[in-house]
Parts: C-alpha cells; sequence; structure tokens
C-alpha cells in the first residue's frame, strides 16, 4: 500500500438516486498504470530537482541553461495535458501521496474506517527554516489524510470546514515520520476528525478538524 488503500471503493457507481459522488465525477477512477511503469520515477526525479533548486545558488549562466531546459520540458508536456480526472498525478494509488506532486511524500501503511497510518517524509525543499518543516507542508498533509480518515469513515468524499494545527516540535526533514489520522465522531454530514505525527516518540504536531461529507452532486 503507498498512496491511498487500494482495496476501499473509492469509485462509486453513479445512480439516479447518486448521480455524482459528490464533488467527484461519477467515472472518476483510480488506476496503477496511467502514466506507465515509471511514472513514479519520473515525480521522484521532479521532486529531487526542487530540493536541489531549494538550495542550489546558480550562476546566471547556469540559471539561462537551466531555463531553457525546463522549457523544453514543459514544451513536452503540453502536447499531453489532460483534465484532473484523467492525470496519473493524483490517481495513481500504488505511489507515494497517490503520485500527487503537490504532496510531500507519504506511504500509507494502514487505512480504513476507523483511521489512516502512514509514514511521511518532508523533503529539503519542504524546508521553512532552520532545516526543519514548513508548518504549511505539515497542515497540507493533515488535510489529505485527514480527509482521507473521513471519507474512508463515511464512504464518501469530504471536504475541510477547518483545521487547526498544533505544532508541538521541531518537525525534520529527510526522516520517516508517522501520521495517524480518525475520526473522532460523525454528527450527520460533519465528521470531526483528530490526527498525530511523530518523530518516533516525539509529538511533533497535533490537529483537530472538521470535515463535511458532501451531499450527492454537490461541487
Ligand atoms: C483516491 C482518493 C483519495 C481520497 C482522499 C483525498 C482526501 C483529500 C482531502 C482534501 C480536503 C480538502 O483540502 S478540501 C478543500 C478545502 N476546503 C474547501 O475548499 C471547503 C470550502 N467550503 C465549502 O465548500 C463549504 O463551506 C462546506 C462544503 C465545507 C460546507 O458547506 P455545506 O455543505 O453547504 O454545509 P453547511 O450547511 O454550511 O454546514 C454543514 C454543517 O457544518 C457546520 N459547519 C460548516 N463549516 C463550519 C466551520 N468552518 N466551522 C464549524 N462548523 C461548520 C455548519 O454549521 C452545519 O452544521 P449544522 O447546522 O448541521 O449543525
Amino acid at each position: 500500500m503507498k498512496g491511498a488503500p487500494i482495496d476501499q471503493k473509492w469509485n462509486v457507481p453513479a445512480t439516479e438516486e447518486s448521480p455524482l459522488e459528490g464533488g467527484f465525477r461519477a467515472e472518476f477512477e483510480v488506476t496503477t498504470e496511467r502514466g506507465g511503469p515509471r511514472y513514479g520515477e519520473l515525480i521522484e526525479e521532479v521532486r529531487t530537482f526542487m530540493d536541489k533548486v531549494r538550495y542550489a545558488s546558480p550562476t546566471p549562466e547556469l540559471a539561462d541553461e537551466i531555463i531553457d531546459d525546463l522549457k523544453l520540458f514543459n514544451a513536452k508536456l503540453d502536447t499531453l495535458l489532460v483534465d484532473e480526472w484523467h492525470t496519473p498525478s493524483g490517481t495513481r494509488v500504488d505511489l507515494p501521496s497517490r503520485g500527487n506532486i503537490t504532496l510531500p511524500p507519504y506511504e500509507v501503511i494502514d487505512g480504513g474506517e476507523d483511521g489512516v497510518t502512514a509514514s511521511v517524509e518532508f523533503r529539503r525543499f519542504h524546508l521553512g527554516g532552520n532545516g526543519v518543516a514548513h508548518g504549511g507542508h505539515v497542515a497540507v498533509v493533515f488535510d489529505d489524510l485527514g480527509g482521507m480518515a473521513a471519507t474512508l469513515h463515511v464512504h464518501g468524499i469530504a471536504r475541510t470546514a477547518y483545521l487547526t494545527v498544533n505544532y508541538r516540535s521541531l518537525t525534520p526533514l529527510e526522516t520517516p515520520l508517522t501520521m495517524r489520522t480518525w475520526a473522532e465522531r460523525r454528527e450527520g454530514r460533519k465528521i470531526f476528525v483528530k490526527g498525530t505525527l511523530h518523530d518516533g516518540d516525539r509529538l511533533c504536531a497535533d490537529m483537530e478538524a472538521l470535515f463535511i461529507q458532501l451531499r450527492p452532486g454537490q461541487a
């Protein structure tokens, strides 16, 4: 298991009673093949590039060279752009963070109605300052894995209403950390979610959030 529990029903077919799976298109499909067998490697290479950009101090000549190279890469990708429902980035459940380039990479260890446990590693480009992770990046992972816990709990798509993070100690980069998220209680469409982020036994951060289960067809 990497980006999401693969055996869960993420894609519930539309019916007359439920024409859309709230906020998601009915034909939304998770995949392990889109983007090809080396798609994970491609994403990893981009993350490595971002790590290096974060710490590099290029000469003007090297910056010129890299800009030209990047323009070539962007032109290549321009020929293959699709909508969000058909991109591998976000739907490849076999890859860290479902192959989503915008998320810090995590691997789901266990996920179901009772909650989600994942191993997350902040990269060098997630630097906040003084060698540790930016608090905003910590919140992004809590949002995604909190949303996953809410979704698995109610078997339906949920969206964040609020999310509060308490930063209890510094969050290191390039270190496997453990994030846990779980639904504490549910009141109708309201799912109250909690979460923790640990470096070994040390608590780095915890969170409380409210997710709202979307109604069928709700955007
Ligand atoms: C492979 C697949 C992986 C799947 C796993 C992937 C997981 C990804 C998760 C990512 C999650 C996101 O980032 S989502 C993106 C960030 N969030 C957003 O953009 C949300 C923007 N806001 C909205 O769209 C809306 O405000 C909603 C949907 C949150 C709520 O609107 P609504 O549906 O019309 O509901 P509404 O009637 O207003 O509220 C319902 C109840 O909740 C309460 N409520 C609503 N908001 C709040 C609030 N901030 N604080 C307190 N209470 C609130 C109301 O008082 C009401 O209580 P009562 O009167 O019933 O008692």
